[in-house]
């Protein structure tokens, strides 16, 4: 790890005129302060978030221009800022090529490599780390719970580790990310064994439902770069195969910067409540008849031949975006890496994009390790488990059976390379969950305070088989990636607690029970309901 060989005056965001009351300046540290003790950090960080972004101070408080909004402030502020002079910048190479001389700009429209594998996109790491490990998390601190521009947002408040070079100006955002990581404590007490450390990351608590947003204002911010001036570039819309997520992303993200929105969707495979999302944001929709892979096949023909750019996870763009996902988990944690991190896997994108920003965090001396990867399948869909457990002998895709699970309905995974190297170097794990597991663990789930989805199911399943086995130990500091809101599944679970699902006991179902419209009725089923609780 390199360290901050920078002077004071060259570090680009925290400016000198940024001191705390009692502090000396150290003439040989790279930093504008000391680090005397933590509520002077504390105050050095909030006093610099402020004073970096705004050029109005009243007694400590940030003041906007009355005639400027807050991109236009951002505008003003990236104009003065010394940012560009430090050369962040990245690129697009080959996956998997360790010193490649095939590269390509962010600016290119290009989702392959010269020999039609996956791109991966490469930072400038000699660059970063002129800036010590310390230095990133305390600016990424700063950043986190305001409204300044584009930093309020959970992924924009990574930028130097996203898209360095794109101007705040270009930015589509909705201040996604910063979800709640929930401590699950009474799952973890009374479910797994006594587990104290449990906790779930809720990344489907954001705006379209899933953790996509993270990805797709990445990739729509670049879209809005590309056809801005100067570049011009006549890409007519953004298109997407989905299983209802990823299409419910591109749509928000695209209305909200009044791009064309095109979302091929397998007719009746996905919920109600993703259909209505692209629908309502104005998105050209297609329901084709055919599953996610046979959707995905055909973007990929209809992007080679129409000006719409591709915003599937093929496109290495929109995982670094989901990436900031594991930076925000340190965030979180106060920097202490968990043990376990266990993601539902489909299309294979997201896993890997959690394999890359903890990876970033360490080789940049954020953390100094990381964490054991599970990437969690449903068996009705379970191509990364069954090349997992063939000893990652040639790989088969499969043909995905219909699972509650819907959104990882998926067979034939694009991400597959990218999704192998995340669990090998991560001494990572795949398991997998049965429909009966996967409704189970969402519905036991849900009895202690959350309202999972499926695919939380899936995740939470795979670590009722870990804690079985003992692979996961009661001690262990265990994330569940929770990727989408339970409110888009209802109907999954309205069959559940109906317990009309075929072959399956339902074991904790709930059904609502009718009642006579008389108090001795009434009086007589919470009677029943109190003695059944004794
Ligand atoms: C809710 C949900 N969870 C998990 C996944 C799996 O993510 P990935 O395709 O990146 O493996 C998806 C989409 O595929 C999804 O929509
Ligand atoms: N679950 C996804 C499937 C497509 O994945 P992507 O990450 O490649 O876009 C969806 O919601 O469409």
């Amino acid at each position: 790890m390199a360290t901050a060989a920078a002077s004071s005056s060259a570090l680009p965001f925290f400016p000198s005129n940024c001191r705390s009351p009692d502090s000396h300046p150290n003439p040989k540290s790279p930093f504008p302060i000391p680090f005397h003790s933590n509520i002077h950090k504390r105050v050095r960080l909030l006093c610099c978030a402020a004073s970096s972004v705004s050029v109005g101070e009243d007694n400590g408080r940030r003041s906007r221009r009355s005639d400027e909004n807050i991109r236009e402030e951002a505008a003003r502020r990236d104009l003065a800022s010394p940012v560009s002079s430090h050369g962040f910048s990245a690129w697009y190479v080959p996956f998997g090529a360790s010193d490649p001389d095939e590269r390509y700009s962010l600016d290119q429209i290009i989702y392959r490599s010269n020999s039609g594998g996956l791109l991966d996109v490469r930072h400038d790491f000699s660059a970063l780390a002129k800036f010590p490990g310390s230095y990133w998390r305390d600016l990424f601190d700063s950043r986190v719970g305001r409204t300044t521009w584009p930093y309020g947002s959970g992924v924009w408040s990574k930028k130097e580790f996203v898209l360095p070079e794109i101007d705040a100006d270009h930015i589509v955002s909705l201040f996604e990310g910063n979800s709640n990581l929930f401590w699950a404590e009474r799952l973890g007490r009374e479910h797994l064994g006594g587990m104290t450390d449990l906790w779930v990351k809720h990344c489907g608590i954001s705006h379209t439902g899933s953790f996509k947003d993270l990805g797709m204002t990445v990739l729509v911010s670049q879209v809005n770069r590309l056809r801005s001036k100067p570049l011009s570039r006549p890409i007519a819309g953004v298109g997407c195969a989905s299983t209802g997520d990823t299409s419910a992303a591109l749509s928000a993200y695209c209305a909200a910067a009044n791009i064309p929105a095109i979302v091929f969707l397998p007719a009746d495979r996905i919920s109600i409540a993703q259909l209505v999302q692209p629908i309502a944001n104005g998105a050209t929709v297609l329901s084709i008849d055919t599953d996610f892979d046979g959707c995905m096949r055909l973007i990929r023909e209809v992007t080679a031949e129409l000006p719409i750019y591709l915003a599937n996870s093929l496109n290495s763009l929109r995982l670094e975006g989901q990436k900031t996902a594991a930076i925000e988990i340190l965030q979180q944690f106060d920097w202490v890496v968990p043990d376990w991190v266990i993601v539902p896997g489909g299309n294979l994108g997201n896993i890997y994009a959690f394999y890359k920003g903890f990876h970033m965090c360490k080789e940049l001396g954020l953390v100094d390790q990381i964490p054991r990867l599970v990437c969690a399948q449903a068996a009705n869909a379970n191509p990364l488990y069954l090349h997992y457990k063939s000893g990652w002998s040639d790989f088969k895709p499969v043909t995905a059976s219909q699972t509650f699970a819907s959104a990882i309905q998926i067979g034939d995974p694009v991400s597959i390379d990218r999704a192998v190297h995340a669990i090998r170097q991560t001494d990572g794990i795949v398991e997998e969950a049965t429909e009966e597991e996967l409704m189970d663990a969402m519905s036991l789930a849900d009895r202690t305070g959350m309202f999972a989805c499926p695919h939380t199911g899936v995740v939470l399943a795979a670590l009722f088989k870990l804690r079985e086995t003992g692979v996961i130990r009661t001690n262990d500091k265990t994330v569940v990636v929770s990727t989408a809101h339970g409110l888009k599944f209802t109907q999954a679970k309205v069959d559940y607690h109906s317990g009309k699902i075929e072959d399956m006991a339902c074991r904790y179902a709930n059904p609502p029970v009718n009642v006579k419209a008389d108090f001795g009725s009434v009086m007589d089923v919470l009677k029943k309901k109190l003695v059944l609780k004794k």
